[in-house]
């Protein structure tokens, strides 16, 4: 099995994403945020890329969501933090959700044959279904405005650990940066919350206000769940279909 990791989203081209699978990951915070919502039972999450974008797909009883410079937007109903998208703010309900990262890497991956979100949240999860879906993998890291961020390799590093654990190491080919970042997350692995304490995302969220957002984001394989994109919705399937070979 063949996984190519992207260390950002600016680093990304669409037309190569045709016929793949493709993990997107946004640790800090929109992919570890539209798990815990799913998980948490709200009934889809459409991602958009701009505020314009999300208030024209509002409809009544939908959420509003996102976040711009890291704080909630103006008029909207929940910021981007995991700790807001509790079963009572969510249950039930429909989000719009736009960030500056994450969502941004969603719409970039959707020509891809299968478009999954992770986060250390379900990184093993990620893995199964990747090998369940049996196409080439990208592993999209968002990073920050087109550069790379720490939190997002090492959950890509975390990932490959998993498929590699779960196929063995001669199984499992991936790129230089892969390489990188797997022995990354193996020499970070017992010590997550600190590192993404330290790294440049960490400290951002820490001045904001939202550390608690951190240890939340450090969480690793708490579900099996793994939003995938349905037309245009994110939400959890029983499982996920491959569709038919090309
Ligand atoms: O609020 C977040 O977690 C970030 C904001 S920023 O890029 O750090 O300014 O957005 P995300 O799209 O989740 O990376
Ligand atoms: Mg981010």
């Amino acid at each position: 099995m063949h996984i190519e990791v992207v260390a950002n989203i600016g680093e990304a081209r669409s037309d190569d994403f045709l016929h793949k699978t493709v993990i997107v990951v946004d640790v800090i915070r929109a992919t570890s945020t539209i798990i815990t919502a799913l998980i948490n039972g709200c009934k889809a999450i459409i991602p958009v890329e701009t505020v314009l974008k999300a208030k024209e797909l509002y409809r009544e009883g939908d959420l509003l969501a996102g976040e711009r410079f890291c704080k909630k937007i103006a008029g909207f109903d929940l910021g981007n933090s995991p700790l807001e998208f509790t079963k009572e703010a969510v249950q039930g309900r429909r989000i719009i959700l736009t960030t500056t990262n994450g969502t941004r890497g969603i719409q970039k991956a959707a020509k891809a044959d299968r478009v999954l979100a992770g986060a250390f949240l379900n990184s093993k999860a990620c893995a199964e279904a990747a090998i369940a879906l049996k196409r080439d993998t990208v592993i999209l890291c968002a990073g920050t405005q087109d550069v790379f961020s720490l939190e997002d390799g090492l959950c890509a590093g975390h990932i490959l650990e998993e498929l590699v654990l779960a196929l063995g190491e001669k199984h499992i080919a991936t790129n230089d940066f892969g390489l990188a970042m797997r022995g990354c997350y193996l020499q970070a692995q017992n010590r997550l919350y600190e590192t993404l304490l330290s790294c440049t995302n960490g400290k951002k969220m820490c001045k904001s206000g939202f550390q608690g957002d951190i240890a939340a984001c450090a969480l690793t394989n708490t579900t099996d769940q793994v939003p995938v994109l349905e037309n245009d919705h994110m939400m959890l399937l029983p499982s996920i279909p491959a569709r038919p070979a090309f």
